[in-house]
């Protein structure tokens, strides 16, 4: 296998500043096509949320997390997605399966809420919080926060596109309810005779991934395609297509910054034009991961965008109507068949 490369300065660091005092268009501006660039050259981004969030606060989800993460496993295990809709609560280490391996992470999951929860439905449960004081309000005000993030990333990523309003308006409703996921992972040092990943290679389904690290390098790699005249060394992957070159990169955290990356929605709604592109963690250390996911409304369908097709350089509606090539997809069925093959349990996982 080829040697992960050591720089992660490649990656573009993104300012939402602008778009949180909203005095400077052109500020906006520039924003907005740096999303655009970074979607189509990278599908991830580091951005720069330091006028938004204090450093303490994540800091303080992470402790939290240390502590819940601490107890004996049956305490952990009181809140276990198994007592419920399989997807809520606390996954114990390896439960989680990536590609058909188990995963070498521990972690909770919680959703947005839904107004009849039924325990017995896949997903329709409810959330289980851990018995840690301040948990559950803390990690709700994080939640607030990133969905505020989310629509502005949103909104700034419509403008990069070259959306109208009214194309922004319509793009907004499909997500002004997002089904939002966060997950608490925590990961301990990855044993050299695993026959896995810390967590396998895999795109996010959703729109966007605001990802709080904790300081480990190399833990979160990044497959960036490589055009075929390349002559760097690289990897072969295999994909739904057949097999792909490219390199994996490290994605190490940058202080005051998260790290973004689009989900297969964008793939969707951009026609393939930002990538939703392939990660996997490679923890050699022991700590505390948040990964927020903003992703559509449950209900929304999902379609390409005719701005899309704008840049593509297809504006009749006739090859607009031919060139229809990804999706549609309704975001709620897409995850509901992508959360029954996350978990190894009897009769259940995607490759049993
Ligand atoms: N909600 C999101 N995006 N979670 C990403 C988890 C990806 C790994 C999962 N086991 C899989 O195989 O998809
Ligand atoms: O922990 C990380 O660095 C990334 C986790 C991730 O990719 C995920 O949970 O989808
Ligand atoms: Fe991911």
């Amino acid at each position: 296998m080829a040697e992960v490369s050591e720089t992660s300065s490649e990656l573009p660091i993104i300012d939402i500043g602008p778009y949180l005092d909203r005095r400077d268009d052109a500020a906006r501006l520039v924003t907005s096509e740096a999303l655009h660039d970074a979607c189509v050259n990278y599908g991830f981004f580091y951005l720069d949320i330091s006028k938004f969030v204090d450093a303490d606060e994540p800091e303080e989800l992470t402790r939290l997390a240390r502590e819940f993460f601490a107890l004996p496993q049956e305490e952990k295990d009181k809140i276990s997605i198994r007592n419920q809709d399989q997807a809520r609560g606390y996954q114990r280490l390896k439960e989680n399966v990536t590609n058909g391996k188990a995963d070498n992470h521990e972690g909770i999951d919680f959703y947005k809420s839904v107004d009849q929860p039924d325990k017995t439905k896949p997903l329709w449960g409810e959330n289980q919080w851990p018995d840690v004081p301040n948990f559950q309000r803390k990690f709700s005000q994080w939640v607030e926060k990133m969905k505020i993030l989310g629509m502005l990333v949103m909104e700034a990523m419509a403008v990069g596109l070259g959306m109208t309003t009214e194309e922004w308006e319509d793009l907004r409703s499909q997500v002004d309810d997002s089904f939002w996921v966060m997950r608490i992972i925590g990961y301990p040092p990855l044993p050299n005779d695993h026959d896995g990943f810390s967590c396998g290679a895999h795109k996010d389904y959703g729109c966007l991934t605001f990802l709080y690290a904790d300081p480990t390098r190399s833990a979160l790699q990044v497959f960036l395609r490589q055009a075929s005249d390349s002559t760097s060394e690289s990897d072969d992957l295999p994909t739904e297509n057949g097999t792909e070159q490219g390199t994996w990169i490290n994605a190490d955290p940058i202080p005051g910054c998260i790290v973004c990356n689009v989900g297969e929605m964008w793939e969707i709604w951009s026609n393939g034009l930002y990538k939703s592109t392939l990660h996997r963690v490679v923890h050699r250390g022991s700590n505390y991961r948040i990964p927020f996911f903003f992703e559509p409304n449950f209900s929304a369908n999902v379609t390409p965008l005719p701005a899309a097709f704008r840049i593509q350089g297809k504006d009749s509606v006739e090859a607009l109507t031919d060139s229809k090539t990804y999706g549609p997809v309704v975001y709620g069925d897409f995850l509901l068949q992508k959360v029954s093959g996350n978990f190894a349990i009897e009769g259940k996982g995607r490759y049993d």
